[in-house]
């Protein structure tokens, strides 16, 4: 950085600039500036939006949520926001102001909302700034001054690192027993009140999380495949028309006597290949077919001396051959069908009905979300409830549950009057933050914790509601106001109209942003970090761990099988499936573990030497690791399970290839996974458990695994990912949903044509999963509107935009590169784009031309020169 000489802003703080840059107004950064960086040239290219840096900095902004949020701020009341300044006027570092330093005097209105009686509803709507998390912290200080043990507060928020924040601030506080108050996400909460009670769910042992995107793809394929199947029973039973009275209902078994009246050769065909003659059909080359004939030999010596032996399973084993053959005539065609589909993605235009991959996962998450169960989708024909079904049928035979089911299984056992009166005596008190995002299983365990009782406070942002997409339920305060009323009567609502966060010209700034037109949204690629629970070795990893408590757990077991060293190829997870499939024919059911398949065909002796040594290895392994491992702690077990199966060994050679640094990054993804609280009592570690809304799209995130035999559970993983970052010294990168309820000095947003756009893109009405046909049973309030309409869905596109620039104190830059490149292998390979700034941005430049200043070049140097001198090494 070159000597500078020194600048003045209004406030006080030091700038620096480089002696060329020119000291004129809008050189001197002034937030908010918009910046197009031309990557053609050394020095970026600056367009935009500077403030008038003699502009109001000494008063308060009056805001409220809502339209109000468009007008433009009023000066109100002096702004007396003790700034962290550290004596020499340097603004404070980019961490949360919250984590770090004292609590701020409160104004009259913080003051009556912290003080209002703790024994009635309060309802907290205010906008972005305003003291809404800060009113939470005190209120709970407050409660605990009022003599309420700490250990019954709970407090629940929507992200992890939130809850680590109120958590760390009350405990920096010096509140005697702040320590013990309860701080978690929703599925956090979720999570361990199913830990405690899943036999009461039905669950043998405690279930596995499921969490990761593409894991969950894959069990949705194959619920996909599944629900084929009973299709291709339907088709089956066409192609047998009218044969021993065989109607749409009629069972397999029907289809199998059926087959034997009118195709006798068939059946003769499947009853040779039950007695094992037919066996040899299963080995594809002839080179295999020699090396094997020995074992073969024996394999249906023994399949035949079992037939012989019982005739029974002669029957089963007949029966299972016989309606392989049937079934996988129709079904075959089907699933080629299915997963060609998938590879598209979903356009316009797309025959209705047939659904990819990604489309059913995002309805089956979109339902869930607004609290619907499989059993409401239950017409006979709709293919959306029978992928559904076949879904929770694979995660129930696995043992697991996802992310949504974790508030869905949660408000079961809530609606069920012992752990609801249990539950309601452990925490007195209940805060939630975040409160516009809830969707409507949210809203329900809020209601059924407090219903008739009314120890509730929530806040919340109309302006900041940017979950919709996920089902956030637009009418959450009113919910809370129809569910909590009789508590408190009309009075239940306190506002907060002083923002004391970012500077008048910043709100300013995103209100314009807000306000008026709808946004247009264009398509944008983004590249980023793959997330951490998403990098293979760390899948490994965990695909290890979460075995040796859950044997069912098929996306696990497929993960050991695929990768080295156990590798079992192609072909044997074909058959491996194929014996899957067979499996639950012959045992009634719709779903059984790999797991159980596998040790079926290890059994059978009919494979190949090589491959079976490699199939009794695993399964020889997974036995005796889940007896080691017996009351070990997830690290050592982690250690341990890595070294036994050969993967360290097989990782220290592919490290040998690789260069220094490669491996160092390597070993320090290993390092990153942390065992949680060991007691599975939920200390003070539980509020590690995420949020769950983590997996593909945000920054953190977060996995479990629960120990059965010794290994302590909950095992949680800590994703020390761009999250953990922001708690070290540097810049926080991550995205505007992540972003959320927390601040920094300075705030840079990429504002080209894509930004404002949501997740998932509109969606329309025939695109959407069909509306159910039952009621919920335990829901009241369960919204059959599944998303709302094109408007909605662009206003929650504004209030993105609004979120992001409300998240800066002091310094706001907006900019956009003039082009960059972009990759399309379908195509021209890597082009370059070039790029328009937001529409967010003519929209400030048009609707508060006051408060900024927009510039059309300026160079690196000069925007570094900008930033306050400690922060120039960044
Ligand atoms: N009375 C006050 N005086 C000075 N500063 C305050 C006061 N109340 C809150 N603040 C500060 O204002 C900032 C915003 O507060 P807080 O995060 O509680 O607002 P919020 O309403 O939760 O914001 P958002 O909804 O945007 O996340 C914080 O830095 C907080 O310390």
């Amino acid at each position: 950085m070159q000597a500078a000489s020194r600048g003045r802003t209004s406030r006080g703080s030091r700038f620096e600039f480089p002696p060329s840059a020119p000291r004129s107004k809008s050189s001197a950064l002034s937030p908010p500036t918009v910046i197009v960086i031309d990557d053609d040239e050394d020095d970026a290219v600056v367009l935009p939006l500077c403030i008038k840096a003699e502009t109001a900095r000494q008063h308060a902004v009056s805001t409220s949520p809502g339209q109000e949020l468009f007008t433009p701020p009023q000066p109100i009341p002096q702004r007396k926001r003790p700034r962290s300044d550290q004596g020499d006027g340097q603004p404070s570092t980019n961490k949360r102001r919250l984590s770090t330093t004292p609590l701020p005097k409160l104004n009259e209105q913080q003051q009556q909302a912290v003080t209002s009686s703790i024994h009635k509803p309060s309802l907290i709507i205010a906008g972005a700034g305003s003291g809404k998390t800060t009113v939470l912290q005190e209120r709970v200080r407050h409660m605990i001054q009022r003599g309420v043990p700490p250990s019954e507060i709970l407090v629940v928020t929507f992200s992890r690192k939130a809850a680590e924040d109120l958590k760390r601030r009350l405990v920096q506080s010096g509140m005697p027993g702040a320590d013990k108050v309860t701080a978690l996400t929703f599925h956090g909460y979720c999570f361990r009140l199913i830990m405690q009670n899943y036999h009461r769910l039905g669950f043998t042992a405690p279930p596995t999380v499921w969490g990761d995107a593409s894991d969950i793809r894959a069990v949705v394929k194959e619920a996909i495949r599944k629900a084929s199947l009973d299709t291709a029973r339907q088709q089956a039973i066409r192609w047998l028309h009218g044969i021993n009275g065989l109607n749409l209902h009629s069972s397999w078994e029907d289809v199998l006597q059926a087959v034997r009246t009118r195709y006798p050769d068939l059946y003769a065909r499947c009853t040779a290949q039950a007695d094992g003659t037919l066996q040899a059909e299963k080995v594809q080359s002839e080179t295999r077919q020699r090396k094997t004939t020995e074992k073969q030999a024996q394999g249906a010596h023994t399949a035949a001396g079992k037939g012989v032996d019982s005739a029974s399973s002669l029957k089963a084993a007949l029966e299972r051959a016989c309606l392989m053959e049937v079934c996988t005539r129709v079904y075959d065609a089907l699933y080629q069908h299915c997963m060609k589909k998938e590879q598209q993605e979903p356009r316009a235009g797309d025959v209705p009905g047939t659904k990819t991959v990604k489309q059913m996962k995002g309805h089956l998450s979109l339902c869930k979300g607004h609290g619907h169960v499989a059993s409401m989708y239950d017409a006979p024909g709709d293919e959306f409830g029978a992928v559904w079904r076949a879904y929770q049928d694979i995660l129930h035979s696995c043992n697991a549950v996802d992310y949504d089911d974790l508030l869905s299984l949660a408000v079961e056992l809530l609606s069920t009057d012992q752990v609801l009166a249990r539950e309601r005596d452990r925490f007195q008190m209940l805060l939630v933050d975040e409160f516009q995002d809830c969707n409507a299983a949210q809203i329900a365990l809020v209601e059924l914790l407090q219903k008739g009782r009314g120890f509730v406070t929530a806040v919340g942002d109309n302006m900041q509601s940017i979950y919709g997409f996920r089902g956030a339920d637009h009418r959450s305060f009113q919910l809370f106001e129809r569910a909590f009323a009789p508590q408190t009567g009309p009075s239940i609502r306190r506002p907060l109209d002083v923002n004391h966060r970012s500077r008048p010209e910043i709100l300013q700034a995103a209100n314009a942003a807000a306000a008026g037109t709808q946004p247009a949204y264009v398509r944008d690629k983004v590249m980023k970090e793959k997330p951490f629970f998403e990098i293979d070795k760390v899948k490994d990893a965990m695909a290890h761990l979460h075995l040796i408590v859950n044997l069912h757990d098929d996306v696990a077991f497929q993960r050991l099988l695929e990768r080295p060293p156990k590798r079992l190829g192609g072909t044997f997870q074909d058959r491996l499936k194929r014996e899957q499939a067979a499996l639950a024919l012959q045992q009634h059911k719709t779903h059984v573990s790999l797991h159980d398949a596998a040790i079926s065909l290890n059994e059978g002796g009919s494979l190949t030497a090589a491959v079976g040594k490699n199939l009794n290895a695993l399964l020889r392994f997974l036995d005796e690791a889940r007896v080691e491992c017996h009351g070990m702690s997830p690290s050592q077990a982690l250690s341990y399970l890595l070294k036994r199966s050969g993967y360290l060994e097989w990782q220290k050679k592919q490290n040998d290839k690789r260069s220094k640094d490669k491996q160092q990054r390597h070993q320090s993804k290993v390092t990153r996974l942390q065992p949680g609280d060991s007691d599975g009592s939920g200390g003070d570690d539980d509020d590690q458990v995420g949020d769950g809304f983590s997996s593909d799209e945000e920054d953190e995130q977060s996995t479990w695994c629960q120990g059965t035999a010794g290994l302590p559970g909950p095992l949680c993983t800590r994703r020390t990912g761009s999250g953990c970052r922001q708690k070290q010294q540097g810049v926080y990168i991550g995205t505007v949903h992540s972003a959320k309820g927390l601040e920094w000095d300075a705030v840079w947003v990429r504002s080209h044509e894509g930004f404002g756009e949501l997740p998932f893109p509109y969606r329309e009405p025939q695109d959407l999963p069909p509306p159910p046909v039952v009621s919920h049973p335990h829901l009241v309030h369960v919204s059959n509107r599944l998303v709302a309409d094109r408007e909605e869905h662009d206003a929650e596109g504004q209030r993105l935009v609004y979120v992001a620039l409300t998240r800066a104190r002091e310094h706001l830059f907006l900019y956009t590169e003039r082009s960059n490149f972009e990759f399309d292998s379908d195509y021209w390979g890597p082009h370059k784009v070039a790029h328009e700034p937001s529409p967010f941005v003519r929209k400030i430049r048009r609707n508060a031309p006051g408060c900024c200043e927009v510039k059309a070049r300026m160079t690196c140097k000069e925007i570094a020169a900008g930033m306050p001198r400690d922060w120039q090494h960044v």
